[in-house]
C-alpha cells in the first residue's frame, strides 16, 4: 500500500506537544474571541450609522455584481474593499498606562488603545463612527487596534480577511436590526465586549448573490 503519510521534513524541526498546545491556545484566545468581538462591534456600529452602511453597501454590491454568483472571494476582491477595510472598530478595553508608577521587572504593560482612540485631544468627535478617521497621515500610528511595532498582531491579515469576508456576506445578503440597544460592556473581559452579546433580527434581502 502506498504511504499516505504527509511528511513534515526533518523530525528535529517538528513541534513539540507543548508548542502545538500553545499554538492552539493562540488561535482560540488571541485569534477567535478578538475577531468575534470585532465583528460584533461592526454589526452594531453599522446598524447605528446608516450613512456609513450605505457607502459600504455600494462598495460591496459593486464587487458582487462584477463577479459570478457563488464564486469565492479572492485576495484581489479583498484588496478592492478599501472602504470596508476601514470599518474596523475601536476595541480592546485594557488597563491604562499610568506614567506615575515605577514599572518593575517582569510586569506586563498594556496600552489602553480604546482610550487613545476615544481621546478628544487627538480626534474630533471621538465617539462618532467615522471609519476613515485613521487615514490622517499627520497622525501616524494612531490606529492601535492590532498594536504597533515589533509585537504587532501576528494574525492581523487573517483577522482582516475574516472580517471582510463576513462583511461582504452580511451586507450583500442580509439586512439586520440590533434588537437590544444596551451598550453596557462586560466588566472583566480582556477587551471590550457587549454584555448583551448584541442580539439582532436578520432578514434575507436577495437570493441571487450568495458568495463565501
Ligand atoms: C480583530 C481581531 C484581532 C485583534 C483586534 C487583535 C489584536 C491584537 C493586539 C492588540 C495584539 C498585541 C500587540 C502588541 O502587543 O503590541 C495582538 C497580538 C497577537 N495576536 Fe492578535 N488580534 C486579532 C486577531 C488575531 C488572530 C486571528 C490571530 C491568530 C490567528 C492573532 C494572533 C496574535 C498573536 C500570535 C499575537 C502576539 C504577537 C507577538 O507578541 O509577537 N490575533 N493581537
Amino acid at each position: 500500500m502506498e504511504d499516505d503519510h504527509i511528511s513534515c521534513g526533518d523530525e528535529s524541526q517538528s513541534l513539540s506537544d507543548e508548542q502545538i498546545k500553545d499554538n492552539i491556545l493562540t488561535m482560540i484566545i488571541a485569534g477567535q474571541d478578538t475577531t468575534a468581538s470585532a465583528i460584533t462591534w461592526m454589526v452594531k456600529y453599522l446598524d447605528e450609522n446608516q450613512e456609513v452602511l450605505e457607502i459600504l453597501k455600494a462598495e460591496q454590491f459593486s464587487l458582487a455584481e462584477k463577479s459570478s454568483p457563488n464564486s469565492f472571494l479572492s485576495l484581489e476582491d479583498l484588496n478592492d474593499m478599501s472602504y470596508s477595510s476601514k470599518v474596523s472598530p475601536k476595541l480592546r478595553l485594557r488597563y491604562a498606562l499610568q506614567t506615575r508608577y515605577k514599572i518593575k521587572k517582569g510586569w506586563n504593560i498594556n496600552i489602553d488603545a480604546r482610550s487613545i482612540h476615544l481621546d478628544p485631544t487627538v480626534y474630533n468627535d471621538p465617539d462618532k463612527f467615522i471609519p476613515s478617521r485613521f487615514d490622517d497621515e499627520s497622525k501616524p500610528y494612531s490606529f492601535l487596534g492590532f498594536g504597533q511595532g515589533g509585537r504587532t498582531c501576528l494574525g492581523m491579515n487573517l483577522a482582516r480577511a475574516m472580517m471582510l469576508v463576513f462583511l461582504h456576506r452580511l451586507v450583500t445578503t442580509y439586512k439586520w436590526k440590533v434588537i437590544d440597544s444596551d451598550s453596557s460592556i462586560e466588566q472583566w473581559a480582556l477587551f471590550a465586549r457587549l454584555k448583551s452579546g448584541c442580539p439582532v433580527h436578520v432578514a434575507r434581502i436577495r437570493d441571487d448573490v450568495v458568495r463565501s
